[in-house]
Parts: C-alpha cells; structure tokens; sequence
C-alpha cells in the first residue's frame, strides 16, 4: 500500500489552477522530496493530503486512508510540520511538547523530544522569543511525537542553519531507517538530494517528473563533467567524436569533457590516459539544481519527454492567447 496516493487531484482557487490532475505515488518507507519553483503548488497539494484544503475535483489517500473522509485517523498517524505554524508565543517548549504528547495520546517524554531536535536547553523558555530556527525545531519535533507511520513536512528547513540542516537531515533519516515513510517539500536542493530516495518535481500545478536523483540525471543526458589535468595536451585530443560527450574544452593543461553517462565519463579518462601523461583527474556531477532548472524550463535541452510536451503545450496556449 503507497504511503500517500493522489488521483487526477485538482485544486483551482478562482482562475488560478494551483494543481492539475496530479497522480501521485509516494512508496512506504521512502522519503521523498516534493520539489518545485516559487507557486508551483505544493503547500496546496499538502494541504489537500491533510484536509486543510478541498479539492475542486480528484481524491487524495493517506496510509490507505481516504484524505477527506478518514482524516481523524490520518492526523493521528501522520507526524506534521505545516508551512507557516504558529506556535503559542506564551507556552515553553516543553509545554508545546506536552500538547502534543496529550492530543495524540503518545508515550512519548517532552525531554527526549527536546533532545532530539536539539532544544533541550530552551526547554523552559516561552516559544514567544524564539528564532525562525528555534521555531522550526520545536515544530519539527511536535511532528516527530507519537511515533507517526508518514511524516510530512513542507519546507521543514526555512529558517534553519547549516547545522540545523545538518540536524535535521540526520533526523529524517534515522526516522526512515526505522520505517517511517518522510514526504516533503523543500526549495533547499542540496538537501533533497542528500536524503531522498526519490524526488518529484512540480512545475504550475503539474508534476513534470518523478524518480531518483540518479535516473533524473541519466534520463536529462547529462551526467556531468570530468576534468583530466595533464603534463601536455596532445595535438589531437579526438575526444569530440566519442560516444555521449560534448563541449569539450581546453585550458592551458587542462582537458574539460561534459559526459552525457557515466560510461562516457571512464572512457575519457582512459583515452586521454592513453594519449597523455595524467596527473589529475576530477569528475563532477550535473547538480540537482541544473537538473530543477531543466524541469521547470530554467533550461530547454534535456527536457525529458513528459516536460518537453507540457512546455509545448504552455507554448501553443501562449500563442493563441497571444
Ligand atoms: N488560499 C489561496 N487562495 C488563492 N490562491 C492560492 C491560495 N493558496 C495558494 N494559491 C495559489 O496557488 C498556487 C500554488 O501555490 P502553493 O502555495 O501551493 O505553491 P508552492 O509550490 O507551495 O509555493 P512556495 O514554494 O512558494 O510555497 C499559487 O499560484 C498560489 O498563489
């Protein structure tokens, strides 16, 4: 049973379709980033998944739960961290954890939770003082109460410091190991790319692609750059007229080769090997942000088939109303 399941799920407030038709598989025990520029709709899709929102038309299920319908015993199984919480500026720390400890009915100890997302010294401090950062840990720990089987956090590291993101990650993860399917939405790519197994990116309402980082890279045709630094470039490299590479670049002893796979990466090498004494080599691969940049059209090559036909379509409709 997928830990979440969205079906042709649509949102329209007034003109603005927020999400269209979106079908939505998040596997249990994953954790999956929700990816996707400035509007493109994944708070709503969150709220939707939570009955916060309605959908115009589409259903949404949760742990098998239907999200309009069984929403009581969703809250109860699903640790959250929505967009935007706002805590209660004169309750502690330790009592937020005690709400929640109490609303969900869970075993668990405020202390330990406090421990855990890194506040047990601002235990008995009122929330009302706290740092955008010292917020989100609180929230993120109200989230992990209660042991729940999904957690769903929408942009779960706003306002946090490296080390709180550092924090944060090893977190999902340890939550993961033990089970825990952890969906979330975030614009920090880095991070996404850290931990998830999978990744879903939206793009105006639409998701344009879902798979792992990995095969996104693979699928774009473009896996990334080695760079070989040599003792003398040879006079002919014959490096353009191999398989999968392109734009290769020479700078004083150094030989740039953009690689569409990994493949392509190792035969460079060799062949430059071959051809020249090597003293260093250094291998790079296509950023998740260049790969975002391409989904969401920052960047028209290497647009997989589903989003180059939606950028078509934007483009014939821009037309016409043109
Ligand atoms: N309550 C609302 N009323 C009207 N329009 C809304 C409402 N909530 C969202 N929208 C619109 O729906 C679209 C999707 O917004 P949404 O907040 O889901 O995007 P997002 O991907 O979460 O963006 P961000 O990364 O900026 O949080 C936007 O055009 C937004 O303006």
């Amino acid at each position: 049973m997928p830990a979440i399941e969205t079906t042709a799920l649509t949102k329209r407030f007034g003109d603005v379709l927020a999400v269209d038709e979106l079908d939505l598989t998040v596997r249990e025990g994953e954790i999956f980033g929700f990816l996707g520029p400035n509007g493109a709709g994944k708070s709503t899709t969150i709220n939707m998944l939570l009955d916060f929102h309605r959908p115009t038309s589409g259903s949404a299920t949760v742990l098998g739960l239907d999200a309009q319908d069984e929403i009581g015993e969703i809250r109860e199984r699903v640790g959250v961290l929505p967009e935007g919480l706002e805590l209660y500026d004169r309750l502690t720390a330790r009592e937020h954890l005690q709400l929640c400890v109490e609303m969900k009915d869970a075993p668990d100890e405020p202390m330990a939770v406090l421990e855990r997302v890194g506040l047990a010294e601002e235990a008995d401090r009122k929330a009302g003082g706290f740092s955008t950062g010292m917020s989100q840990r609180l929230a993120l720990g109200m989230a992990l109460v209660g042991d729940p089987d999904l957690i769903i956090l929408d942009e779960p590291s706003s306002g946090l410091d490296p080390n709180g993101i550092q924090h944060m990650r090893e977190l999902l993860r340890e939550e993961a190991a033990d089970g825990t399917t952890v969906f979330f939405s975030s614009h920090i790519l880095s991070e996404v790319e850290a931990v998830c197994d999978r990744v879903g990116i939206m793009s105006q309402g639409e998701l344009v692609t879902v798979d792992t980082i990995d095969n996104l890279r693979e699928r774009s045709g473009d896996a990334g750059e080695v760079e070989l630094t040599v003792e003398t470039v040879p006079n002919d490299l014959g490096l353009k007229v191999m398989d999968d590479v392109s734009d290769v670049e020479v700078d004083g002893d150094e030989i740039r080769a953009y690689c569409h796979n990994g493949e392509a990466k190792m035969n460079v090498i060799r062949h430059v090997d071959r051809a020249a004494t090597v003293t260093n080599v250094v291998a790079t691969e296509t950023s998740l942000e260049e790969l975002f940049n391409k989904y969401t059209g920052g960047g028209r090559d290497g647009l997989d088939d589903d989003a180059r036909e939606l950028a078509e379509e934007r483009e014939a409709e821009a037309e016409v109303t043109a």
